[in-house]
Formats: structure tokens, sequence, C-alpha cells
């Protein structure tokens, strides 16, 4: 085994997500497509690909049981939508695309190559569950189920901006480091945090957590 296969079987093990070896296959295959299309297009400032590993894979990989947990409870496990907001390389959307086949994954970008690797990451990984779109998300008006972000924006302009997009039901799920009590303090009116959890990322000594909001009725 590769010492990059350990280290996300081992990171996999400690997150309790158990994965296909397919799926553990397109998981190392999206890092070395980053690598390589980070080269000629800059899409991450992460080149290492230990720190890839942790700082990317390992820290979307998170997130992806508390989605799945919140998929369920809102009896969503088939045909939910997921817009990832900002997804830049694909983080987290394709690592969820990936995860979770039976959600449909949308990420948006307005910087049109940084859509074009979605597109070809989809192709690539053969992931029909997996879209990627050149927009700002203030233009996006189909609804979705969930929308997340990680390294966006505030919480404030997060929900702000894509508020046109969520579902009536829908919920937001921010992806963060430390509990960011400054942006929750200037939360809009019309957004309500219903969830906060913290999360553990295998090899990475940082501290992360997720609030889930929905829009306040
Ligand atoms: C710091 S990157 C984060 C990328 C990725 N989510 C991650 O965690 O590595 C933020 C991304 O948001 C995109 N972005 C900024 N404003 C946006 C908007 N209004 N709509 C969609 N994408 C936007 C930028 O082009 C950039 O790729």
């Amino acid at each position: 085994m590769r010492g990059a296969e350990q280290e996300l079987r081992a990171g996999l093990k400690a997150l309790r997500l158990d994965l296909s070896d397919q799926q553990v296959a397109q998981l190392l295959d999206y890092q070395a497509l980053i690598g390589k299309w980070t080269k000629v297009y800059n899409l991450t400032a992460v080149r290492d690909p230990a720190e890839m590993m942790t700082h990317h894979l390992l820290d979307s990989l998170a997130a992806v049981a508390p989605l799945q947990r919140h998929l369920q409870k809102a009896g969503l496990e088939q045909g939910s939508r997921l817009l990832d907001v900002g997804s830049g390389a694909g983080l987290p959307g394709v690592v969820i695309a990936i995860c979770c086949p039976a959600v449909a994954v949308t990420c948006v970008d307005t910087v049109a190559k940084k859509a074009a690797f979605i597109k070809q990451a989809a192709l690539a990984l053969k992931l029909p569950n997996l879209t990627g779109l050149h927009a700002r998300v203030e233009s996006i008006a189909q609804p979705f189920d969930v929308i997340c972000s990680r390294a966006f924006a505030s919480l404030h302009d997060f929900t702000q901006w894509s508020v046109g997009a969520l579902a009536p039901q829908g919920a937001w799920m921010a992806m963060k480091g430390k509990y960011p009590a400054d942006e929750l303090a200037v939360l809009p009116p019309n957004v309500q945090v219903f969830h906060v959890e913290q999360l553990q990322v295998p090899g990475l000594d940082a501290e992360r957590c997720i609030l889930w909001m929905r829009r306040k009725t």
C-alpha cells in the first residue's frame, strides 16, 4: 500500500467512514488530479502531498458523517441536492460527491478555470453526481437542500449571497475553524443556527467546527 493510501485509510478509520475500495481510489485520484492541475492553474496554495491529505482531503472528509446524519434526519438520503459555494478545487464538494453517490453535488465558483477543473474531475473520476458551475452564487435561483462552504466568506455573506438558492426546508452547512463568535454576533435576522458540531480532523492539530443554519420563519 502506498504511503498516501495508508494515511487516507487510517484517517477514514479515525473518522469512522466506511468507504469502498473504489471510493478510496477515487479520493487518491482526485488528490493526484489537483496536484497535476495546480502546477498549471494554481488551484490551491497547498502543494505538498502530505499537507494536501490532512488540510484538504481529511479536513473535507470530516464533514461527511455530519452531512449524512443531517440528510438521514431530514429524510433526504436519496435524491438530495447540495451546493458547494466557492468550491475552488472542489473542497469539500468533490469529496462529498465521492463519498455520497446519492447526493447531487454542484460546485460553484466565480473563477472559470476552477469550474472547468470540477467538470474535468467529474469525467476523470466517473462521478455522474458532480457538476461544475461557473457563476457567482448570488445569481443561482434553483433550490438546494444543503448549501455548504469551506474557507469562503463570513457567515453573514455566505448566507445572504446564497439565500436565493436555499430550498424552503434547506440548511446551510458552514465549515469553520475556531468557533466564529464574532460572525455569529452579526448573523442576519433571517438566519437561525440550529446545531454546532466540533470536528476532529485526523493528523490536524487545529480547531474545526460545523455550523448548521436555516431560514428563520
Ligand atoms: C479561499 S477559496 C476556498 C476554496 C475551497 N472551498 C477550499 O476550501 O479550499 C474561496 C473561493 O470562493 C470563490 N468565490 C468568491 N466569491 C464567490 C461568489 N460570489 N460566488 C462563487 N464563488 C466565489 C473564489 O473564486 C475562490 O475560489
